[in-house]
């Protein structure tokens, strides 16, 4: 492994008189400029349409220029908002509650090995979504090349104003997007039936090394399994009471600063003053600045390896979708290094 490299941790040019893509060394890819970018038109996790336009009202806004040119990333992108029609099945009734069932699980198993492809090379892996979904398939296909190039666990930190760790029998939605932590650690039971059967054990992650931040509307089967399995949560309440510096100092010590970090955040984390274009906006959520920071504290570490941006919906409070997509953009340029000074 790396030790950080502290001749690197300079504002500006290197020595080569070229930008780096950051002044953080990561610790746990093979270089600290090469992303991979997937970009993910999918909405079957909910009910609303719109969150499938978000990659590319993100990318129209200047995202993949921005990261390229200001933040000096190579991106491997194949130009494409994968839309993943060929997978949807022409039939897809809800199975033990749960809406369109097979076509998340095609979805989320093809967007598995997207990443984990994307991963395997040591890249840095960006994923816009989509519904939260998605992370399924984004945070299996990293935990599995994390394990097979590193030998080691992942954690997880979920930004979120929801937990999304309902099992298919605590959910009152039966929207997916609301369950994928649940599958994402083996809390969602496994009979033979389970759709997501295709994750075997290297794709999962453990309910000890994940950590939630902004939660703020949790379903009362959500708050049994929290409770139940000890999992680390900070709410807006711990927010409220500590302070965010506090908060993300307890987060990331929490996980410890040997473990390769995946990030999913959800917009909606943020308040509705903020990012107001999402499918199930709570009130009561973080500032910008808040957002901003959190992915700048995780990018600090040195350990973050994949991010998720998912849930905005430029379709819905048509006024404030501009300003939620820009929310989007200002959080994944903090997570991948971007700083003031
Ligand atoms: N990714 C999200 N925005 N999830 C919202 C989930 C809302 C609710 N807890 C449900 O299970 O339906
Ligand atoms: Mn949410
Ligand atoms: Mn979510």
């Amino acid at each position: 492994m790396k030790l950080v490299d502290l001749t690197r941790n300079t504002i500006g040019a290197g020595q080569d008189g070229k930008m780096d893509a950051s002044t953080i060394q990561n610790k746990f890819l093979k270089t600290n400029d090469d992303l991979g970018l997937v970009a993910v038109g999918f909405s079957g996790g909910q009910c609303k349409a719109g969150v499938d336009a978000a990659p590319m009202a993100l990318i129209e806004s200047g995202l993949v220029d921005q990261l390229q040119n200001d933040l000096a990333y190579k991106v491997h992108y194949d130009n494409e908002v994968h839309a993943y029609t060929s997978l949807l099945p022409s039939s897809d009734p809800p199975h033990r509650g749960m809406k369109n069932p097979r076509a998340v699980s095609a979805v989320t198993q093809e967007l598995s090995s997207q990443v984990y492809a994307h991963a395997k090379e040591g890249r840095f892996v960006l994923t816009l979504g989509g519904d939260h979904s998605i992370a399924i398939g984004t945070i299996s296909g990293t935990a599995k090349a994390i394990r097979e190039r590193l030998g080691r666990d992942m954690a997880v930190i979920w930004v979120d104003a929801h937990a999304d760790i309902n099992t298919p029998e605590t959910s009152d939605s039966g929207n997916i997007h609301g369950m994928p932590v649940a599958f994402l650690t083996g809390l969602a039971s496994e009979s033979a039936e389970n759709p997501f059967g295709w994750l075997k054990p290297e794709h999962r992650v453990s309910v000890k090394k994940l950590v939630y931040i902004g939660l703020r509307d949790i379903d009362r089967g959500e708050k049994r399994i929290l409770r139940e399995h000890g999992i680390k949560a900070f709410s807006m309440h711990d927010i409220d009471r500590h302070g965010i510096g506090k908060v993300m100092d307890m987060a990331l010590g929490h996980i410890g600063t040997d473990t390769p970090i995946h990030l999913s955040f959800d917009i909606d984390a943020l308040d509705p003053s903020f990012a107001p274009s999402t499918g199930t906006a709570v009130r009561g959520g973080l500032t910008l600045r808040e957002g901003d920071f959190i992915a700048e504290c995780v990018h600090e570490t040195g350990s973050l390896v994949a991010l998720d941006l998912v849930e905005v919906n430029p379709s819905l409070e048509q006024n404030g979708a501009a300003e939620t997509v820009r929310a989007g953009v200002s959080i994944v340029r903090c997570a991948l290094g971007d700083t003031l000074l």
